[in-house]
């Protein structure tokens, strides 16, 4: 059940206490509470997903940012590599947490991604081959009767699972997106067509399949995860709770265990705690896990010394090796052969019908997420990218950089406003396997004071280099006779860019993060000196203590996160299990 305060908690123990419902925790309490002898607390921040129209409406999601009541409303230090640009450094902070505000766009990440996680952690258990049983159980491929032709020539229906989580390609296909995909077709060559993302092959463009169910609307960790069992007797879901840190209960062979968990509703309200018996997991997300683990005495001991907090474990890699995507907006002119959504988000009335009929019937433009077809490609084998380093990506079924096509402008990235008349196409293009590393620090033992976001985008040649080419592949891309009369023009520098030296200073005053943060709490070898967590996702010299969220990648993956951590969540419910010898299911 749900429950808003903790002061109405039924008990005050649990075999498992979870924090954070965003995209891993559900995970957890859903699969832990499979077995009835076994109770779990899920604990959330923030407030429940129902009647939160933002979250549902896949095509609205833009309207949540850069600022919301349900999210963190972070912001990260001023960036070195970005001319000293704070940016605005949104979290979910809601049942479903991300995964009820992102933009829906599905991967579930690239068979060399999960080959190297494997590799870098000596852990075979998170090869490729090994997690492929948790893809099929954690997603699951839908489509209605009316798209059987979209679906044949745009997906691969039977590489697809069985799981809750439902994905599925556009309600209403726009036409802009099959010049995309043909685009691709004629091209070839460093941008191929590629017909399913999730074969384990993640270069090449596509359709993008998204996360929404065939009601037309977001299928989040709450919606697949939460809502079918929230009403099981053995699972309590605290919303409305914030996690202030955990306590030591005691001392183990592995080391302190930590077992109590601390929490409060609000800055000034009270203090409540409560106990797991068996295991607490970190939910909490890149940036909320190292704060709490900080708060808790677990890290690096100088810092924590700093800010007066006691520390209990030194464990100097929590909160380091920050990474995410850099993502900007690349805006072109289109004429009048191509209707674009401009014209819907500038109307009130067509706004409106729209959302009536989504409203109505679950179907309409405002089923679709803002973006249909995408693509990820790799450098030029020769590109000075890569002069004295090597190959950052984890291998050639993994991107470097990503091409994310929009039907219009979407004002919504790098905040421009919408020009007043117009139509545009707009390519926002990433760099995927970024070498820049950042952190998240403390800046206060309080709890309720937000920790200091760095990020550090940009400050790597890497990078610069690798961004300069995706602005100028987006140039090739749309250069294909498929485009033909269509685009008129570039619009604003970084498209009207010619050099690479305008290319650069463009990209600098451009770039915004794509809400990727990973890393923050690393999977390392059992025994390695760095990194956070052994292979079981164990907190290092720590008892009872596990982290389960976008913190464990060592390295960030080559595509849209939330899917790979369904996939990590799943196989670490089952290691949970195997741990207790709670009987595991299919
Ligand atoms: C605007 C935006 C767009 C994105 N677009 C995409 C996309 O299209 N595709 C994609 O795959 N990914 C996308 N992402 C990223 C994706 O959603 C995240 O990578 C993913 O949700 C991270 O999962 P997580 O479990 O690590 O953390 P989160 O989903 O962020 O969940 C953490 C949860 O913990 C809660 N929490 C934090 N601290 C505490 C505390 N102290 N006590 C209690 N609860 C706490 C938070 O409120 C939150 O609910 C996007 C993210 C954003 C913000």
């Amino acid at each position: 059940k749900i429950i808003n305060n903790p002061s109405q908690l039924g008990s005050s123990h649990y075999d498992f206490v979870v924090v954070g419902a965003g995209a891993a925790g559900p995970v957890i309490a859903n699969r832990l509470s499979e077995s009835p002898d076994v109770t779990v607390l899920l604990i959330e921040a923030g407030v429940s997903n129902v009647d939160q129209l933002l979250t549902m409406v896949p095509f609205l999601a833009p309207s949540l940012q850069p600022r919301s009541p349900i999210l963190w409303n972070y912001t990260t230090v001023p960036q070195k590599g970005l001319n000293g640009r704070t940016l605005d450094y949104s979290r979910g902070r809601v049942l479903g947490g991300s995964t009820s505000v992102n933009f829906l766009i599905y991967n579930r990440g690239s068979d060399d991604d999960f080959d190297r996680l494997a590799s870098v952690v000596q852990d075979s258990g998170w090869s490729a081959s090994s997690v492929h049983k948790y893809f099929l159980k954690s997603e699951q491929f839908v489509s209605s009767p009316a798209q059987a032709k979209l679906v044949s020539q745009n997906a691969d229906p039977k590489i697809h699972g069985h799981g809750p989580v439902k994905v599925s390609l556009p309600a209403s296909p726009l036409f802009f997106d099959s010049l995309v995909v043909n685009a691709s077709k004629s091209l070839g060559g460093r941008f191929p067509f590629n017909l399913d993302l999730q074969s384990g092959n993640n270069v090449g463009f596509s359709r993008v399949q998204s996360f929404i169910g065939l009601d037309g609307r977001r299928c989040s960790s709450a919606v697949a995860y939460i809502e079918p069992v929230q009403n099981r007797p053995n699972l309590d879901i605290l919303i409305q709770t914030q996690v202030t840190r955990l306590i030591k209960t005691g001392v183990t062979t592995r080391g302190p265990a930590f077992n109590k968990v601390e929490m409060a509703s609000g800055p000034s309200a009270k203090r409540f705690t409560v106990m797991a018996s068996k295991e607490v997991i970190l939910s909490a997300g890149s940036l909320n896990t190292p704060q709490i683990l900080m708060l808790s005495g677990i890290g690096d001991r100088s810092a924590l010394e700093e800010f007066d907090i006691e520390p209990i474990v030194n464990l100097p890699d929590v909160g380091k090796n920050l990474q995410d995507h850099p993502l900007m907006s690349n805006y072109f002119m289109v004429n009048s052969g191509l209707s674009t959504w401009d014209d819907v988000l500038r109307n009130t009335s067509a706004f409106n019908s729209d959302l009536a009929q989504w409203q109505s019937s679950g179907g309409g433009l405002f089923a679709n997420a803002i973006t249909g077809s995408y693509g990820f490609n790799r450098l030029p084998t020769d590109s000075a990218a890569f002069n004295g380093i090597s190959d950052p990506s984890s291998g050639p079924k993994s991107g470097h950089l990503e091409l994310i096509f929009h039907d219009g402008f979407t004002a919504t990235v790098d905040a421009q406003p919408q020009p007043p008349k117009g139509n545009f196409i707009t390519v926002n293009t990433a760099v995927v396997s970024p070498t820049s590393r950042g952190t998240v620090t403390l800046v206060s033992k309080d709890p309720f004071t937000f920790p200091k976001i760095d990020p550090a985008f940009l400050t790597t040649n890497f990078d610069i280099l690798a961004m300069n080419q995706v602005v100028k592949d987006t140039h090739t891309f749309l250069s294909s006779r498929t485009f033909n009369g269509l685009i008129s023009g570039p619009f604003g520098p970084v498209t009207e860019a010619k050099t690479d030296a305008e290319i650069t200073a463009a990209v600098r005053d451009a770039v915004v993060t794509i809400w990727h943060p990973t890393s923050t709490a690393s999977m390392s070898p059992r025994g390695a000196s760095w990194g956070v967590l052994d292979s079981d996702l164990l907190v290092k010299k720590t008892s009872g203590l596990r982290v389960v969220d976008a913190s464990v990648f060592p390295h960030i993956f080559s595509s849209h996160p939330t899917g790979s951590i369904y996939i990590i969540a799943e196989r670490a419910a089952d290691l949970i299990k195997e741990a207790w010898s709670i009987p595991v299911g299919p």
